[in-house]
Protein backbone atom coordinates (compact mmCIF):
# COMPACT_ATOMS: atom_id res chain seq x y z
CA UNK A 1 0.00 0.00 0.00
CA UNK A 2 1.15 3.45 -0.63
CA UNK A 3 1.59 5.87 2.01
CA UNK A 4 -0.90 7.86 1.53
CA UNK A 5 -3.75 5.76 0.57
CA UNK A 6 -5.66 5.82 3.52
CA UNK A 7 -5.46 9.79 4.08
CA UNK A 8 -8.43 11.78 3.53
CA UNK A 9 -9.12 13.14 0.20
CA UNK A 10 -8.22 16.50 0.97
CA UNK A 11 -4.78 15.68 2.30
CA UNK A 12 -4.17 13.39 -0.44
CA UNK A 13 -2.84 16.14 -3.17
CA UNK A 14 -0.45 13.46 -4.96
CA UNK A 15 -3.43 11.22 -5.50
CA UNK A 16 -3.88 10.60 -9.33
CA UNK A 17 -7.67 11.50 -9.86
CA UNK A 18 -8.90 10.89 -13.26
CA UNK A 19 -11.76 13.72 -14.14
CA UNK A 20 -13.51 12.55 -16.98
CA UNK A 21 -14.87 15.64 -19.71
CA UNK A 22 -12.04 18.07 -18.36
CA UNK A 23 -12.39 20.27 -21.40
CA UNK A 24 -16.22 20.48 -20.54
CA UNK A 25 -17.93 22.89 -19.08
CA UNK A 26 -17.98 21.14 -15.53
CA UNK A 27 -14.90 19.13 -15.99
CA UNK A 28 -12.81 21.92 -16.25
CA UNK A 29 -14.50 23.98 -13.61
CA UNK A 30 -13.37 20.84 -11.34
CA UNK A 31 -9.82 21.09 -13.09
CA UNK A 32 -9.43 24.51 -11.65
CA UNK A 33 -11.06 23.76 -8.60
CA UNK A 34 -8.69 20.50 -7.65
CA UNK A 35 -5.49 22.73 -9.18
CA UNK A 36 -5.92 25.73 -7.14
CA UNK A 37 -6.68 23.64 -3.79
CA UNK A 38 -3.23 21.86 -4.71
CA UNK A 39 -3.68 18.53 -6.71
CA UNK A 40 -1.45 18.11 -8.98
CA UNK A 41 -1.42 14.11 -10.25
CA UNK A 42 -4.67 14.78 -12.18
CA UNK A 43 -4.81 12.51 -14.65
CA UNK A 44 -6.40 13.77 -18.25
CA UNK A 45 -7.65 12.75 -21.46
CA UNK A 46 -9.18 14.33 -23.95
CA UNK A 47 -12.16 12.87 -26.27
CA UNK A 48 -10.02 12.45 -29.05
CA UNK A 49 -6.95 10.83 -26.49
CA UNK A 50 -9.63 8.64 -25.27
CA UNK A 51 -13.24 7.57 -26.31
CA UNK A 52 -14.65 6.49 -23.33
CA UNK A 53 -17.85 5.14 -25.09
CA UNK A 54 -15.25 2.27 -26.48
CA UNK A 55 -14.94 -0.56 -23.67
CA UNK A 56 -11.91 -2.11 -24.68
CA UNK A 57 -10.26 1.48 -24.77
CA UNK A 58 -11.49 2.47 -21.18
CA UNK A 59 -10.62 -1.16 -19.76
CA UNK A 60 -6.77 -0.90 -21.14
CA UNK A 61 -6.67 3.42 -19.91
CA UNK A 62 -8.06 1.85 -16.35
CA UNK A 63 -5.53 -0.88 -16.30
CA UNK A 64 -2.49 1.28 -17.16
CA UNK A 65 -3.25 4.15 -15.54
CA UNK A 66 -4.33 3.04 -12.21
CA UNK A 67 -5.95 6.00 -11.36
CA UNK A 68 -7.20 6.78 -6.90
CA UNK A 69 -10.14 8.70 -7.88
CA UNK A 70 -12.43 9.12 -10.39
CA UNK A 71 -14.87 12.52 -11.45
CA UNK A 72 -16.72 11.42 -14.11
CA UNK A 73 -18.23 14.49 -16.11
CA UNK A 74 -18.03 13.61 -18.99
CA UNK A 75 -21.21 13.36 -20.58
CA UNK A 76 -23.38 13.44 -23.89
CA UNK A 77 -25.30 16.80 -22.81
CA UNK A 78 -27.09 19.39 -24.55
CA UNK A 79 -30.36 21.35 -23.71
CA UNK A 80 -34.01 21.04 -24.64
CA UNK A 81 -33.75 21.20 -28.28
CA UNK A 82 -30.70 19.04 -28.75
CA UNK A 83 -32.55 16.69 -26.03
CA UNK A 84 -35.12 16.16 -28.05
CA UNK A 85 -33.81 15.77 -31.46
CA UNK A 86 -31.03 13.34 -30.80
CA UNK A 87 -32.85 11.13 -28.18
CA UNK A 88 -30.77 7.53 -29.68
CA UNK A 89 -26.98 9.60 -28.96
CA UNK A 90 -28.03 10.94 -25.72
CA UNK A 91 -29.42 7.44 -23.92
CA UNK A 92 -27.05 5.20 -25.84
CA UNK A 93 -23.98 7.81 -25.45
CA UNK A 94 -24.32 8.05 -21.94
CA UNK A 95 -25.10 4.59 -20.63
CA UNK A 96 -22.05 3.59 -22.60
CA UNK A 97 -19.54 6.46 -20.79
CA UNK A 98 -21.23 5.86 -17.51
CA UNK A 99 -21.10 1.78 -17.72
CA UNK A 100 -17.52 1.45 -18.56
CA UNK A 101 -15.65 4.07 -16.34
CA UNK A 102 -17.94 2.81 -13.46
CA UNK A 103 -17.31 -0.75 -14.21
CA UNK A 104 -13.29 -0.21 -15.20
CA UNK A 105 -12.31 2.06 -12.19
CA UNK A 106 -14.43 -0.55 -9.68
CA UNK A 107 -12.62 -3.57 -11.40
CA UNK A 108 -9.13 -1.41 -11.36
CA UNK A 109 -9.41 -0.35 -7.48
CA UNK A 110 -10.47 3.05 -7.61
CA UNK A 111 -10.89 4.03 -4.32
CA UNK A 112 -13.82 6.05 -4.79
CA UNK A 113 -15.83 7.56 -7.83
CA UNK A 114 -18.46 10.41 -8.04
CA UNK A 115 -20.72 10.28 -10.79
CA UNK A 116 -22.60 13.46 -12.21
CA UNK A 117 -26.47 13.21 -12.84
CA UNK A 118 -28.97 15.91 -13.59
CA UNK A 119 -32.11 17.60 -12.39
CA UNK A 120 -33.88 15.76 -15.26
CA UNK A 121 -33.90 12.92 -13.23
CA UNK A 122 -37.11 13.59 -11.32
CA UNK A 123 -40.48 13.21 -12.62
CA UNK A 124 -41.80 16.20 -14.59
CA UNK A 125 -44.49 17.20 -12.14
CA UNK A 126 -42.57 16.29 -8.86
CA UNK A 127 -43.83 18.27 -5.82
CA UNK A 128 -41.38 20.96 -5.44
CA UNK A 129 -38.70 21.63 -3.88
CA UNK A 130 -37.54 18.15 -5.16
CA UNK A 131 -36.08 15.78 -2.62
CA UNK A 132 -33.89 13.32 -3.23
CA UNK A 133 -36.71 10.38 -2.52
CA UNK A 134 -38.98 11.97 -5.36
CA UNK A 135 -36.95 9.61 -7.83
CA UNK A 136 -38.95 7.05 -9.38
CA UNK A 137 -41.98 8.48 -8.82
CA UNK A 138 -44.07 9.73 -11.31
CA UNK A 139 -43.41 9.88 -15.73
CA UNK A 140 -40.25 12.26 -16.90
CA UNK A 141 -40.50 15.24 -19.16
CA UNK A 142 -40.65 14.20 -22.68
CA UNK A 143 -37.73 16.53 -24.15
CA UNK A 144 -34.85 14.83 -22.41
CA UNK A 145 -36.71 11.12 -21.15
CA UNK A 146 -33.39 9.44 -22.83
CA UNK A 147 -31.03 11.60 -21.02
CA UNK A 148 -32.76 11.03 -18.18
CA UNK A 149 -33.18 7.42 -18.43
CA UNK A 150 -29.58 7.14 -18.97
CA UNK A 151 -28.87 9.31 -15.62
CA UNK A 152 -30.96 7.40 -13.40
CA UNK A 153 -29.04 4.29 -14.57
CA UNK A 154 -25.56 5.52 -13.23
CA UNK A 155 -27.40 6.36 -10.18
CA UNK A 156 -28.81 3.15 -9.83
CA UNK A 157 -25.47 1.51 -10.92
CA UNK A 158 -23.50 3.61 -8.03
CA UNK A 159 -25.97 2.34 -5.80
CA UNK A 160 -25.76 -1.69 -6.88
CA UNK A 161 -21.91 -1.62 -6.62
CA UNK A 162 -22.01 -0.20 -3.12
CA UNK A 163 -24.23 -2.72 -2.06
CA UNK A 164 -23.16 -5.77 -4.26
CA UNK A 165 -19.37 -4.66 -3.57
CA UNK A 166 -19.37 -2.22 -0.95
CA UNK A 167 -17.39 0.20 -3.32
CA UNK A 168 -17.59 4.20 -2.62
CA UNK A 169 -19.29 5.55 -5.56
CA UNK A 170 -21.33 8.81 -5.22
CA UNK A 171 -23.65 10.69 -7.37
CA UNK A 172 -24.22 14.36 -7.50
CA UNK A 173 -27.53 15.71 -9.28
CA UNK A 174 -26.88 19.03 -9.89
CA UNK A 175 -29.80 21.69 -11.33
CA UNK A 176 -29.18 23.71 -14.25
CA UNK A 177 -25.39 25.44 -14.66
CA UNK A 178 -23.47 27.94 -16.63
CA UNK A 179 -20.00 29.67 -16.57
CA UNK A 180 -17.23 29.67 -18.43
CA UNK A 181 -16.57 26.21 -21.11
CA UNK A 182 -19.77 26.31 -21.77
CA UNK A 183 -21.25 25.38 -24.76
CA UNK A 184 -22.83 28.61 -27.06
CA UNK A 185 -24.35 26.61 -29.93
CA UNK A 186 -27.22 28.52 -31.30
CA UNK A 187 -29.41 25.53 -31.55
CA UNK A 188 -27.74 22.93 -28.93
CA UNK A 189 -27.16 24.48 -26.16
CA UNK A 190 -28.72 25.38 -22.63
CA UNK A 191 -30.73 28.46 -22.02
CA UNK A 192 -28.39 30.93 -20.60
CA UNK A 193 -25.42 30.39 -23.39
CA UNK A 194 -27.80 30.67 -26.19
CA UNK A 195 -29.17 33.44 -24.55
CA UNK A 196 -25.84 35.56 -23.97
CA UNK A 197 -24.76 34.59 -27.43
CA UNK A 198 -28.25 35.58 -28.92
CA UNK A 199 -28.38 39.47 -27.16
CA UNK A 200 -24.25 39.68 -27.82
CA UNK A 201 -24.69 39.43 -31.09
CA UNK A 202 -28.25 41.16 -31.74
CA UNK A 203 -26.28 43.93 -29.55
CA UNK A 204 -23.00 43.66 -32.39
CA UNK A 205 -25.16 43.79 -35.15
CA UNK A 206 -27.64 46.51 -34.48
CA UNK A 207 -30.70 44.34 -34.28
CA UNK A 208 -34.02 44.98 -33.00
CA UNK A 209 -35.23 42.03 -31.77
CA UNK A 210 -34.23 39.02 -30.33
CA UNK A 211 -36.64 35.17 -30.31
CA UNK A 212 -36.53 33.23 -26.81
CA UNK A 213 -38.13 30.10 -27.45
CA UNK A 214 -41.08 28.95 -25.64
CA UNK A 215 -43.77 30.93 -23.51
CA UNK A 216 -40.43 32.34 -21.33
CA UNK A 217 -43.14 30.78 -18.12
CA UNK A 218 -41.12 27.88 -17.31
CA UNK A 219 -39.00 28.20 -14.10
CA UNK A 220 -35.20 27.35 -13.52
CA UNK A 221 -32.94 26.63 -10.95
CA UNK A 222 -29.76 28.21 -11.95
CA UNK A 223 -25.74 27.68 -10.25
CA UNK A 224 -22.59 28.84 -11.24
CA UNK A 225 -20.10 25.96 -12.20
CA UNK A 226 -17.68 27.05 -9.95
CA UNK A 227 -20.14 26.71 -7.09
CA UNK A 228 -20.97 23.33 -8.56
CA UNK A 229 -16.73 22.29 -8.83
CA UNK A 230 -16.78 23.30 -4.92
CA UNK A 231 -19.51 20.87 -4.32
CA UNK A 232 -17.97 18.23 -5.98
CA UNK A 233 -14.86 18.50 -4.30
CA UNK A 234 -16.65 18.64 -1.03
CA UNK A 235 -18.92 15.55 -1.85
CA UNK A 236 -15.66 13.72 -2.62
CA UNK A 237 -14.09 14.89 0.90
CA UNK A 238 -17.15 14.67 2.90
CA UNK A 239 -20.03 12.08 1.16
CA UNK A 240 -19.84 8.47 1.29
CA UNK A 241 -23.89 7.50 1.07
CA UNK A 242 -26.49 5.33 -0.84
CA UNK A 243 -28.47 8.13 -1.65
CA UNK A 244 -27.57 10.68 -4.50
CA UNK A 245 -27.38 14.03 -3.28
CA UNK A 246 -29.09 17.20 -5.24
CA UNK A 247 -27.00 20.18 -5.99
CA UNK A 248 -28.51 23.59 -6.56
CA UNK A 249 -28.54 27.32 -5.92
CA UNK A 250 -32.04 27.16 -3.92
CA UNK A 251 -33.28 30.30 -6.52
CA UNK A 252 -35.29 29.71 -9.28
CA UNK A 253 -36.25 32.57 -11.67
CA UNK A 254 -38.74 32.24 -14.88
CA UNK A 255 -37.47 32.23 -18.39
CA UNK A 256 -38.96 35.23 -18.80
CA UNK A 257 -36.90 36.68 -15.84
CA UNK A 258 -33.35 35.24 -16.91
CA UNK A 259 -33.66 36.34 -20.46
CA UNK A 260 -34.14 40.21 -18.84
CA UNK A 261 -31.13 39.59 -16.95
CA UNK A 262 -29.27 38.01 -19.74
CA UNK A 263 -30.13 41.06 -21.40
CA UNK A 264 -29.22 43.86 -19.16
CA UNK A 265 -25.77 42.06 -18.64
CA UNK A 266 -25.05 41.86 -22.05
CA UNK A 267 -26.03 45.22 -22.88
CA UNK A 268 -28.72 44.43 -25.53
CA UNK A 269 -31.46 47.33 -25.48
CA UNK A 270 -34.14 45.96 -28.25
CA UNK A 271 -36.90 43.74 -27.65
CA UNK A 272 -38.16 40.20 -26.88
CA UNK A 273 -39.83 38.36 -29.03
CA UNK A 274 -41.25 34.71 -27.70
CA UNK A 275 -41.32 31.59 -30.05
CA UNK A 276 -43.93 29.69 -28.92
CA UNK A 277 -43.78 26.86 -30.99
CA UNK A 278 -40.29 25.51 -29.34
CA UNK A 279 -41.05 23.56 -26.61
CA UNK A 280 -41.23 25.12 -22.71
CA UNK A 281 -39.90 21.39 -21.62
CA UNK A 282 -40.81 21.02 -18.03
CA UNK A 283 -42.81 23.41 -16.49
CA UNK A 284 -40.55 24.23 -12.66
CA UNK A 285 -37.39 21.99 -11.33
CA UNK A 286 -36.67 23.27 -8.09
CA UNK A 287 -34.41 20.76 -6.21
CA UNK A 288 -34.11 20.79 -2.55
CA UNK A 289 -30.51 20.55 -1.42
CA UNK A 290 -31.31 20.73 2.46
CA UNK A 291 -29.21 17.56 2.48
CA UNK A 292 -26.36 18.90 1.11
CA UNK A 293 -26.26 21.91 3.23
CA UNK A 294 -26.96 19.64 6.54
CA UNK A 295 -23.46 18.56 5.45
CA UNK A 296 -22.45 21.57 5.36
CA UNK A 297 -21.89 23.13 2.03
CA UNK A 298 -23.62 26.08 0.00
CA UNK A 299 -23.62 28.16 -2.66
CA UNK A 300 -22.47 31.50 -3.12
CA UNK A 301 -22.38 33.01 -6.59
CA UNK A 302 -25.37 34.57 -7.30
CA UNK A 303 -27.02 34.67 -10.79
CA UNK A 304 -26.03 38.61 -11.56
CA UNK A 305 -22.95 37.89 -10.26
CA UNK A 306 -21.82 34.68 -12.33
CA UNK A 307 -24.23 36.25 -15.38
CA UNK A 308 -21.35 39.41 -15.45
CA UNK A 309 -18.32 36.81 -14.97
CA UNK A 310 -19.56 34.30 -17.60
CA UNK A 311 -20.05 37.31 -20.21
CA UNK A 312 -16.81 38.60 -19.24
CA UNK A 313 -15.64 35.03 -20.31
CA UNK A 314 -17.44 34.98 -23.29
CA UNK A 315 -15.95 38.06 -24.82
CA UNK A 316 -12.55 37.25 -24.16
CA UNK A 317 -12.25 33.68 -25.43
CA UNK A 318 -15.87 33.53 -28.23
CA UNK A 319 -16.50 36.65 -29.38
CA UNK A 320 -17.24 36.56 -32.72
N1 LIG B 1 -24.51 21.79 -18.21
C1 LIG B 1 -25.50 21.64 -17.35
O1 LIG B 1 -26.37 22.53 -17.20
C2 LIG B 1 -25.58 20.40 -16.51
C3 LIG B 1 -24.67 19.36 -16.60
N2 LIG B 1 -24.81 18.25 -15.80
C4 LIG B 1 -23.90 17.11 -15.90
O2 LIG B 1 -22.55 17.50 -15.74
C5 LIG B 1 -21.71 16.67 -16.55
C6 LIG B 1 -20.84 17.52 -17.43
O3 LIG B 1 -21.66 18.35 -18.25
P1 LIG B 1 -21.07 19.61 -19.04
O4 LIG B 1 -19.70 19.91 -18.54
O5 LIG B 1 -22.11 20.62 -19.05
O6 LIG B 1 -20.96 19.03 -20.51
P2 LIG B 1 -19.96 19.48 -21.69
O7 LIG B 1 -20.62 19.09 -22.95
O8 LIG B 1 -19.53 20.89 -21.50
O9 LIG B 1 -18.70 18.54 -21.44
C7 LIG B 1 -18.77 17.16 -21.58
C8 LIG B 1 -17.39 16.61 -21.76
O10 LIG B 1 -17.47 15.21 -21.98
C9 LIG B 1 -16.61 14.87 -23.07
N3 LIG B 1 -17.12 13.72 -23.78
C10 LIG B 1 -18.32 13.55 -24.38
N4 LIG B 1 -18.38 12.35 -24.97
C11 LIG B 1 -17.19 11.74 -24.74
C12 LIG B 1 -16.65 10.49 -25.12
N5 LIG B 1 -17.34 9.61 -25.85
N6 LIG B 1 -15.39 10.21 -24.72
C13 LIG B 1 -14.66 11.09 -24.02
N7 LIG B 1 -15.12 12.28 -23.63
C14 LIG B 1 -16.38 12.60 -24.00
C15 LIG B 1 -16.68 16.09 -23.96
O11 LIG B 1 -15.59 16.12 -24.85
P3 LIG B 1 -15.85 16.64 -26.36
O12 LIG B 1 -16.47 18.00 -26.20
O13 LIG B 1 -14.50 16.64 -26.93
O14 LIG B 1 -16.80 15.65 -26.95
C16 LIG B 1 -16.64 17.22 -22.94
O15 LIG B 1 -15.33 17.53 -22.54
C17 LIG B 1 -22.63 15.74 -17.33
O16 LIG B 1 -22.72 14.50 -16.69
C18 LIG B 1 -23.96 16.44 -17.27
O17 LIG B 1 -25.01 15.53 -17.33
C19 LIG B 1 -25.82 18.17 -14.89
C20 LIG B 1 -26.74 19.16 -14.76
C21 LIG B 1 -26.71 20.34 -15.56
C1 LIG C 1 -29.84 20.90 -17.56
C2 LIG C 1 -31.06 20.40 -18.25
O1 LIG C 1 -31.17 21.00 -19.53
C3 LIG C 1 -32.27 20.59 -20.34
O2 LIG C 1 -33.49 20.95 -19.81
P1 LIG C 1 -34.04 22.40 -19.74
O3 LIG C 1 -33.90 22.90 -18.35
O4 LIG C 1 -35.40 22.42 -20.31
O5 LIG C 1 -32.97 23.15 -20.65
P2 LIG C 1 -32.75 24.39 -21.57
O6 LIG C 1 -31.71 25.20 -20.91
O7 LIG C 1 -32.47 23.96 -22.94
O8 LIG C 1 -34.15 25.19 -21.61
C4 LIG C 1 -34.70 25.81 -20.49
C5 LIG C 1 -35.89 26.65 -20.88
O9 LIG C 1 -35.43 27.79 -21.61
C6 LIG C 1 -36.20 27.97 -22.78
N1 LIG C 1 -35.41 28.69 -23.79
C7 LIG C 1 -35.67 29.93 -24.23
N2 LIG C 1 -34.82 30.28 -25.20
C8 LIG C 1 -33.96 29.23 -25.33
C9 LIG C 1 -32.86 29.01 -26.19
O10 LIG C 1 -32.48 29.85 -27.01
N3 LIG C 1 -32.20 27.84 -26.03
C10 LIG C 1 -32.58 26.89 -25.12
N4 LIG C 1 -31.86 25.76 -25.01
N5 LIG C 1 -33.67 27.07 -24.33
C11 LIG C 1 -34.34 28.23 -24.44
C12 LIG C 1 -36.60 26.55 -23.16
O11 LIG C 1 -37.70 26.56 -24.05
C13 LIG C 1 -36.91 25.96 -21.79
O12 LIG C 1 -38.20 26.32 -21.39
C14 LIG C 1 -32.44 19.17 -20.52
O13 LIG C 1 -32.34 18.85 -21.81
C15 LIG C 1 -31.91 18.30 -19.46
O14 LIG C 1 -31.27 17.28 -20.03
C16 LIG C 1 -31.13 18.92 -18.36
O15 LIG C 1 -30.62 18.23 -17.51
Amino acid sequence: MEETSNASFMEDKSAKIFVAGHRGLVGSAIVRKLQYLGFNNLLLRTHKELDLTCQSDVEKFFSDEKPKYVILSAAKVGGIHANNTYPAEFIAVNLQIQTNVIDSAYKNGVKKLLFLGSSCIYPKFAPQPITEDALLTGPLEPTNEWYAIAKIAGIKMCQAYRLQYNWDAISGMPTNLYGPNDNFHPENSHVLPALMRRFHEAKVSGAKEVRVWGTGSPLREFLHVDDLADAVVFLMANYSGLVHMNVGSGKEVTIKELAELVKEVVGFYGELVWDIMKPDGTPRKLMDSSKLASLGWVPNISLREGLIDTYKWYLQNLRQ
